[in-house]
Parts: structure tokens; sequence; C-alpha cells
């Protein structure tokens, strides 16, 4: 024991370089320091990833800290920081004895910070007043990046360890740093009796690496120079440093500063205990006792210290005058110990940022697992694609992609500036407030109010993303009592107006006008349809029932504005309207539904932490989910398959919406499935990635029968547990960031939509051409069909090879190749009855081809699946089913009334599509729309049997 108490009297402080609770609350940390002469400790992210996953010490805290609502890197900082307070109480006698020279205990920042000069100030500040003791050291790496920081907050006060020293020239920067840091204090008369630092240099991490250069030259037996230099460079470039410091510290400037009370900035022997077993275990202490000096060792070094240690005062100085002939040898060998010293920094912040990641991960699984029941959980299986999804993890993480995302870093998607200015500016969505409270009771006061004024209905008109989440809402929640009830109008075909027309007392209704944009054609129609229609019924001030949701400045604003809405609720304009949910789009209808908005946001502030910054991509909800899809889809798989069970089944709407059209462009995508139903293995193509979102309430054990039978025969299958209805707040909040992150894996922007505009620029042309002729002139048919007239881009023009439009429909389908899709895409409302044969067609065509189908009404799939459709890649086959309008309802204002806008659309997507070289055909199928849907099924159903025939 003496050995540890004599290095003292030889101007060295031993510290430990280790903390654990177990220490502190064991008593030994008091004992060591009371008996055997302790007078620091160093932790760093590798000791406290082994002292809080190594131990069940940290646990009844981190269950607190949990139910409290702390994400991973919260409790992080929290178990950090009380065990760095507690150590430092310990160690306070021996600051208070040695008049603020030692008695420290050192935190350090993130890894993350290594290369980030601001961060590392504002987050060493940060930690600095959390701990609030005076000898508490923050440990800043000293990189390039850090020197700045390092001296910055020297000046103001903070004391440092400088972590991460490898080479002499940076220990020689960082002491100049220290050194200019106590200048500028005298300089502003400020005191530096209390500004201390060390700086703490690597030892036995040099040796490993320069040994493993060396190794190359340990043939010959002794003979070689270079291999009398393993296990020499190490300590060499310490007796390097330390003259270095006597040189700084013992020059007349210095002096000057000393003589005002300032103290030397001691080097710090780090990295001290032996690596390799058959060197002395005590290498790196015996050699290094110097004075002014510390040196900061783990516990089986300071036993071995105690136990055979054999001090030399001032070893340090012995045989200074050999160590540059070390490096001279390395040279001669080859080995540039500047590149030696770049890499072993550079290993030295990854191996934190490691141990960093792997903490966070255990503690992420701690939370979740403490949280049980409370949480929504998700488990994947990757079928063949276990290896490429594992190395995909590994990547994002070493690239920082989570805390990059949260960063808002444009570079992830784009890197030209345009681009990634707007990327920039479209992120606003992933901004969970931390306090809601405000939104929250500015919807519910207006939604209360609207009640309380005798309101029933609302009416949300919009499109895509503005209105989809209101359909999900309406189709989950149903109304509160007492509430309004919710109506969504998102399709331009007359009976469809018509039918909200039916449903609703207009003067108790108040009609949402939802679009960000401000220009939407169909919103605005609607808008104006059902206001002429209030003054029509003669209400004085129908305005009163009109309230808008847009972006600021936008010409809806002037719109409200000018017919005098009741309220404009302005949009955050950095949230794109596929990603708006969160925001007033999703929550006023809600609100006004009488849904738990509070509840909704709070679910998706979980899943918030969950996927955060600080989680690793593998245990990062969110985040995974848009690897998994991603990857999937660059092997093939890019059929999303939505299995929903029944509480919930409406969320595919969504996320069909923000899927297609944020991923499907560039002739990449991902292709949304929603509504089909599960079948076995022997119906599905290897292109599909099944999602199943379940509530466990529901029963889903059909569902998870078939479900298993898919995975083994290879399919990758994510399972999302829903803990309820409101939890789909957290669920919106994954998808977002998800689709986000497959963009990027896919290599698309997310966040914009380009081929949207080309189909409503052919809308456009045709109400203008409809302006001047009062009619269409409608391409010619392909052919006259039993009936049917149906269009056929060239790229189908061998359907019309056959008589029956049986035969025409099989003949189409079969031109689908493995792996493509079949869209349905009927232009007219959507009864029951239309449904469920439009829903038996496309279950015919997946089970008799094993294609994909997908089944959206028009004009709603422009703003969904439209870009997809058009962007998306060439595996497209487009069925657009239209009937013959048979009443004109007037737009106010347009020369042209909802029947020609609704045939313009149908009719200008179809376009769009001819002009892509899609595999495309329009059926009319008249003014009998049910009549003849029945009588096409019939046939197609008839010659079922060539489907099978035609394909093989
Ligand atoms: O909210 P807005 O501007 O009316 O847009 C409605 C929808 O149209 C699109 O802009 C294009 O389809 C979608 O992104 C959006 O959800
Ligand atoms: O400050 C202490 C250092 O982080 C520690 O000594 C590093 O030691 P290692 O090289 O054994 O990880």
């Amino acid at each position: 024991m003496n050995t540890l108490v004599d290095l003292l009297n030889y101007g060295q402080s031993y510290w430990l370089d280790n903390l654990t609770r177990k220490k502190i609350n064991s008593g030994e940390l008091k004992k060591r320091v009371t008996e055997q002469g302790l007078r620091g400790i160093t932790s760093n992210p590798s000791i406290f990833y082994k002292a809080i996953t190594g131990s069940n010490d940290y646990d009844e805290q981190i269950k607190e800290l949990v139910s409290q609502g702390f994400t991973a890197q919260q409790v992080y900082d929290a178990l950090t920081i009380a065990d760095v307070q507690h150590a430092c109480d310990i160690l306070k006698p021996v600051f208070d004895s040695s008049e603020g020279t030692d008695g420290f205990v050192s935190l350090e920042v993130s890894p993350y910070l290594a290369r980030d000069t601001e961060r590392s100030i504002s987050e060493a500040r940060r930690l600095y007043h959390a701990v609030d003791r005076k000898n508490c050291y923050i440990k800043i790496p000293g990189t390039k990046e850090g020197i700045p920081a390092i001296e910055q907050l020297l000046y103001e006060g903070i004391n440092i360890n400088i972590t991460l020293l490898f080479s002499v020239d940076r220990y020689v920067e960082v002491a100049q740093a220290y050194v200019s840091a106590v200048r500028r204090r005298v300089a502003e008369g400020k005191s530096v009796v209390n500004i201390v630092s060390v700086a703490s240099f690597f030892l036995s991490r040099i040796d490993v690496l320069t040994d493993s250069l060396l190794s190359q030259y340990t043939f010959s037996g002794g003979s070689s120079e270079p291999e009398l230099l393993l296990g020499k460079v190490a300590i060499a470039s310490a007796k390097l440093a330390y003259a270095q410091f006597k040189a700084i510290f013992g020059s007349p400037e210095w002096q000057a500063l000393a003589e005002k009370g300032a103290h030397v900035q001691r080097p710090l022997w780090a990295s001290t205990s032996t690596k390799d077993p058959m060197y002395d275990d005590l290498m790196y202490v015996e050699a290094l006792v110097g004075a002014d000096t510390v040196n900061t060792l783990p516990d089986d070094t300071i036993n071995a210290l105690a136990d055979h240690g054999k001090l030399r005062q001032n070893a340090i100085e012995e045989e200074v005058d050999k160590a540059p002939l070390v490096f001279e040898a390395l040279q001669k060998a080859g080995i540039d110990i500047r590149f030696v010293t770049w890499q072993l920094e550079n290993e030295g912040v990854k191996k934190f940022v490691e141990s960093y990641d792997q903490l966070m991960a255990a503690l992420e699984d701690k939370r979740v697992s403490m949280l049980g029941d409370d949480i929504s959980t998700q488990v994947a299986s990757y079928g063949s694609l276990k290896k490429e999804m594992e190395a995909a993890y590994a990547s994002l993480d070493e690239k920082h992609v989570a805390s990059r995302l949260y960063a808002k870093d444009p570079y992830l998607w784009k890197t030209d500036a345009p681009t990634a200015k707007l990327i920039k500016e479209s992120m606003g969505w992933i901004t969970i407030p931390d306090s809601y409270d405000d939104i929250v009771k500015e919807l519910t006061t207006f939604s209360e109010k609207i009640k309380d004024e005798g309101y029933k209905y609302t009416v949300l008109l919009g499109m895509g993303g503005s209105s989809l989440c209101s359909e999900v809402a309406r189709k989950t929640y149903g109304t509160a009592s007492g509430y309004l009830e919710l109506i969504v109008l998102d399709n331009t075909d007359t009976a469809a107006i018509k039918d909200v027309e039916a449903s609703i007392d207009m003067e108790h209704t108040l009609f949402i006008a939802a679009s960000k944009s401000g220009g939407t054609a169909e919103t605005i129609s609607f808008f104006k349809y059902f206001y002429a229609q209030m003054q029509q019924k003669g209400m004085a001030d129908p305005g009163k029932n009109f309230v808008a949701i847009t972006d600021p400045g936008s010409p809806l604003v002037k719109m409200a504005e000018e017919y005098k809405f009741r309220a404009t609720f302005l949009n955050d304009t950095e949230i794109g309207g596929r990603y708006s949910v969160l925001s007033d789009f999703g929550l006023l209808p809600m609100a006004l539904m009488g849904v738990d908005i509070d509840a909704l946001l709070q679910s998706a502030q979980q899943m918030h932490i969950s996927s955060g910054a600080a989680v690793p991509v593998a245990s990062n909800p969110g985040i995974s989910l848009g690897v998994i899809m991603g990857i999937c889809a660059k092997h093939g798989r890019d059929k999303v398959t939505f299995v929903l069970s029944a509480s919930i089944g409406s969320f595919g709407y969504w996320a069909e919406q923000l899927l297609a059209e944020s991923t499907g462009k560039e002739g990449k995508g991902l292709i949304p499935v929603n509504g089909e139903e599960l079948g076995a293995p022997d119906v599905y193509g290897p292109d599909r990635l099944f999602v199943h979102m379940y509530l466990p309430a529901d029963d889903n054990s059909a569902d998870e029968q078939k479900l298993k039978a898919l995975e083994t025969a290879g399919h990758p299958v994510v399972r999302i547990k829903v803990k309820s209805k409101i939890a789909l707040g957290g669920e919106y909040y994954r998808w977002e960031l998800a689709t986000a992150i497959a963009g990027m894996v896919i290599g698309i922007d997310p966040f914009d939509q380009p081929n949207v505009a080309e189909s409503k620029q052919n809308t456009n042309n045709l109400l203008k051409e409809w302006a001047q002729n009062e009619s269409f002139k409608y391409i010619e048919p392909l052919m006259e069909v039993d009936g049917f007239s149906i269009y056929g881009s060239k790229e189908v023009a061998q359907i019309k090879d056959n008589e029956h439009i049986g035969a025409v429909m099989a003949s189409f389908e079969s031109l689908a190749k493995p792996g493509d899709y079949i869209a349905v895409l009927p232009y007219f409302l959507m009864t029951e009855a239309r449904s469920n044969i439009l829903q038996q067609w496309r279950m015919s065509i997946r089970n008799h081809l094993k294609n994909a189908t997908t089944l959206l009404n028009g004009p709603r799939y422009l703003h969904s699946t439209g870009q997809l459709h058009k962007g998306g890649p060439d595996t497209g086959l487009y069925i657009i089913l239209v009937g013959e309008e048979t009443e004109e309802l007037p737009i106010p204002g347009e020369q042209y009334g909802f029947a020609t806008l609704h045939t313009a659309q149908s009719l200008g997507d179809y376009r769009s599509l001819e002009d892509k070289g899609r595999r495309v055909i329009r059926i009319d199928l008249g003014k009998d729309i049910d009549g003849c849907l029945a009588k096409l099924w019939s046939l197609i159903k008839k010659t079922g049997a060539v489907h099978s025939a035609n394909r093989s």
C-alpha cells in the first residue's frame, strides 16, 4: 500500500480509471480516498457502459426515470451525472486540502461531439452546471475541433480534462491552448487561481498499434532494428511530451502567469493498463513517475502497483535523449508516427461512440421492457435479408444517421444545394414539441366552443395528406358523445358531393378547407360550392361555418379573409402535406370529433423518444422500419403489404399516400399494398414485405397463422403491436420517420412530388379544351367490346385482338410480369356494392397471377399513389374505370362544373400515364355504373381460367 502513498511524494497523483455506482454505494471509493491515497477519478463512455450494463445497481433509478418519460439519452445523462456528483462529494476533502488543484472527477461530453467545436462548448457548459461541483472536470477530446472549445471553456472557468491525446505535437497544442486561456484571463484582470486542467496522454493504445505494424519485422529473432521498437513507442512519446511540458511551463512567459497564481496543466497518463500480457503489468506506471503529473489507473493496475510496484522518482526524465531515436527508427521502418497518432485519435473517438451506442441500445431495451404493455412494440424477421439488414444498420450507425436526421441534415438525401435547401425546409414534422399543451388547449377550446354553439357535423374538404388522416380518424374513433360527426370530402364525383350534402344539416356544419398550398383545385372548388349552397339557402353569414387550415400567405388565407371565415389555422410552412397529421391538419378535425388529441400527441412523443437521435438503428423503431423497407425494396421486395387488424384497418389510407407519394419517383419507389386479404404463400411472389399492425385487443389469430406460414416461406415480416387506438399518434410518427429513411436508402428525395403536376397540367389543358368546345375531344377508343369502350396506351395494343371483354382483361393482365403490380382505379363514388366487386376482382388477380394489387378511387389516388404511378418504377398496370356523369354540378366562378372536372381528372391522369409509356387502360362503364360493373365482373369471372393459361 505504501507504493500508492509514495507516489504523491514524487509529485504524482494516482486516480482511478473507473467509476461505478457499486464502488460509491459500497464505500469502496471512500475507503480508497481516505485510506489508500486516491486523488481523483476518470470516466468515459466505455466505463459507464460496463458499469450500467454490468449490474442492477442502476435499475431502480432507470425505472423511476423511464416512468417520468425520460429518453435513453436523458436516462444516461441522469445516471452519469448522479454518479459523478457522488464521487465529487467523496473526493471533496482532497479538493479542499489541495486548494482546488486535485481531487477531481471527470465526465466526458458525448463522443458524438468530438468534431464539433460549438456543440462541445455548449454541452460542456450544460454538464458542468448540471453536475454543479467545483471538483468536476469536463472531458473533451483533444481533436483539432476540440482545441478551440477547450480554450474557450478554460477561459470561462470550466475546468477541463483533455482526453484522447496520442501525439506530442497535439499535446503541445493543448498545453498552449491552456496557457492562452490563462493569459486571456490575466489580461482581463480575471483571477486564475481556480483554473486547472489535465492533459490525458494515452499510452497503451500507442504500443498496441505500433506493435501490430512492427510485427512484420518479428521473424528475425531480435536482429532487426524495428523489432527492438516493440513496446517502446508509447513511453518514448510520454517522455517527449513531458519534456515539452517542462519547457512550456518552465518558460519565462509562464513564470509571469504563475506569479498571478496560475497552476500548471498537469500531464495525465491514461490508457495505462498493459494490453499485451507478455509485457510487464506496470510498464506504464513505473516508467512514468514525474513531478506535477497524474496517472489514472484501472483497478487491476492499482492492485498490481500496491502489490509489487517499484517506484523511481522522476523516472519519466530518465534517458529522454534516447526517445527521439525511437521515432527515427520508426521512420526508417516506414512507419509514420503522424499517421499512427491520427489513426489512434479516430479509433479512439469511434471506440467511445461504439460504447455510447451500445449503452444507448441497452438503455432503450431496458426502457421498453420496463414500460411493458405501456408501449407499442416492433419486431422484425428479415427472411433471407438478415445479413444485408444488419450491415445496413451498422453502416447507418457509423454515418450517425439518427443524429443527422434530427439535425435535419438534408445531405442524407440529396447533395445539390437548391434541393438540400428545400429538404431542410421540409423537416418541420420531425420536431414533436416537448410541451404541446398550448396546441391541445387551443384546439380543444375551439372545438368545445363549436360544439357548444350547436354544430353537429364537420366536413373536411381536402386532398391527400390534408384529408386522409381525417378519413382514418373518422373510421377509427367515430364521434365522441356530443361532438361533431366528421365527414371527409375528397371526391369530385357529383354523386359523392351530393352524398355529403344529403348527410348533413348545413346550418349546423363546420366546413374545414384544408390545403397547405391553398390552391388545390378540388379543395377550393368544394369550398366555393358549399359556400354558394349556404348563400342560396339564405344564410346571412356563411363564412362563420368555414375555417381554413393552410400555410401563411397562401391564396386560401386571402380567400378566408374575403369570405370572412370563422378562423384560419396557420400551418408551419416546414411541415409538408403528407407529413402534416400531427399538426392542425390532423388535430383540428380530431378535436372536433372529440378525440383525445393530448393522448394522441403523447403517444407520438413516446415514439419520438424510442426513435431518438441517440438510439442506435437496430433498436430504433422508426429508423429501423425505414431501413427494412429500403433494403427490401433494393432487393426486389418493394411491395409494402399492410396487414391491419380490425380496429385500425383504415390506417392504410394514410400510410399509402405517405409512402407512395414520398418514395415513388426517379424510377424507384415503395409500393404500398393496402386492403388485400392475407393469403397462403403460394399467392405471392418474392416481391413482398409484410407489415402487420395490430391491436392486442383484436382477434389476430388467423392473420398470425398466415403470417407464420409466410415467414417460413422466406418473406420478411414486421410485426407492430399498437398499444391502443390512440397510439396511432405514435404510428404516424414512426411511419414518417420510416418513410424518410426508406427514401434515403433507395436514394430519392422523400419531400417532393415532381410528377403530380403532370396530371394536373393535363387536366387543366383538357378543361381549357372543354371551355372552347364544351366537350372533350376524346381519343379514339382502342376497341368497343361487349358494350364497353376501352381506351389503351400503345403498350397494351395487343389486347384488342380479343373478342370478348373477359379475354381482353385476361390479355391485359397477362402483360404483368412477376414483380409487377396492378392498380384498379375507379372514378366514381365507392358504394359498398361497387367496393365488393372491385375487391373480389383484385383478389382474383392476386390469387391467379401472384402480382400485387392496389385499389384506390380517383381523384383521391392522384394525391396518394398517383405520384408513384408516374414517377415510380415501370412495374404498374393501371385500370382506370369511369362512368358517364349524368348530372352537372356547377362550381361557382368556373365555366365548368364538377362532372366536367371529374372527367378531366380521369382523362388527364390517363394521358399522363400514356405519355409515360405505362401500361394503362381506361374502361368506360357508361351511365349505368352498377349494372355495367356487375356485367364486367361476371364476364371476367367466366374467363377466369384464361388468367392462368396466359401466364404459363
Ligand atoms: O394540402 P394541399 O396543398 O391542398 O395538397 C394536398 C395534397 O396534394 C399534394 O400536394 C400533391 O398530391 C399532396 O402532397 C398533398 O397531400
Ligand atoms: O481517461 C481515461 C481513459 O479514457 C482511459 O485511460 C482509456 O484507457 P484504455 O486505453 O485502457 O481504454
